[in-house]
């Protein structure tokens, strides 16, 4: 499934026509997730469909699922914009970076120098680079380019010896672990605590997909998480709010 989305996003790319830079305010994902509002900071990803789930919200209102993560105490925004396989959109980002104050990732398949641009212009605070897809020379630039461009970065792996490789060439200050194998979709929770060793004092953890409950989250925390980035669970409830705080394991009152 990755090799074809990359493929895919390659074609994409051919024809990607930038949009004008709508110099939209900018906020810190990383200072946002390094003073969270709970023990665990919670980036709340606005998620419509994936490969794996199929589609995921029915009436899909994006401004006020972002809205309802801001009230529940959501640390960041994680905001889908691939379009063949999550049905996200980049006007969805820049019409949430509208509309709330909270710092946004853009989470995409970012392959090439054109996208770090792109994710700027539309009103990202941060860019998702994963490891599994990418070189490591690569990496390292397009790492740097979007750090001169003040966008945040978060870098993500699966595998611990792809972790191995880019710890080779570049120290992230955010390194999230995905939970799941983007070839073959399988999750697995205990994972972390085999890499957890290998990661650098000063990156802060953040792990990522697979997290239904409060159980979950009391887990990778064990095992170094200093921050979750969670989709599908918080998608699928009706009141986002509600659906953050019985995950964090707060008393709720209807
Ligand atoms: O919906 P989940 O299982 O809570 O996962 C969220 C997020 O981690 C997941 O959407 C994700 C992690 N890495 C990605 C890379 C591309 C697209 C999506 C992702």
């Amino acid at each position: 499934m990755l090799n074809k989305i990359l493929e895919s996003k390659k074609n994409e790319l051919r024809e990607l026509i930038l949009p004008e830079d709508k110099k939209l305010p900018r906020y810190s994902f990383y200072d946002a997730l390094k003073s969270p509002k709970r023990d665990l900071a919670l980036i709340a990803e606005v998620k419509k469909a994936s490969p794996s789930k199929g589609l995921i919200k029915e009436n899909f209102q994006p401004i006020d699922i972002a809205l309802s993560y801001e009230k529940g105490g959501a640390d960041c925004l994680s905001v889908l914009t691939d379009e063949p396989f999550f049905q996200g959109k980049r006007e969805y980002l820049t019409a949430i970076k509208e509309n709330v104050k909270l710092p946004i990732l853009r989470k995409d398949f970012i392959i090439d120098h054109i996208q770090i641009e792109e994710a700027k212009r539309i009103g990202a605070d941060a860019i998702l680079l994963i490891g599994e897809a990418l070189e490591p020379t690569l990496l390292k630039e397009l790492y740097d380019h979007a750090t001169e461009l003040r966008l945040d970065v978060l870098v993500e792996v699966h595998a611990q010896d792809v972790l191995e490789s880019v710890l080779k060439v570049l120290t992230p200050r955010i390194l999230g672990v995905n939970n799941r194998n983007l070839k073959t979709f399988e999750v697995n929770i205990e994972q972390l605590a085999d890499m957890a060793s290998l990661i650098p004092t000063d990156t802060l953890l953040v792990s990522e997909s697979g997290l239904y409950t409060n159980e979950d989250l009391v887990q990778v925390k064990k095992y170094g998480a200093k921050a979750v980035l969670i989709g599908e669970s918080l998608m699928r409830k009706d009141d986002q709010i509600i659906a953050i705080k019985q995950l964090f394991g707060e008393s709720v009152h209807v």
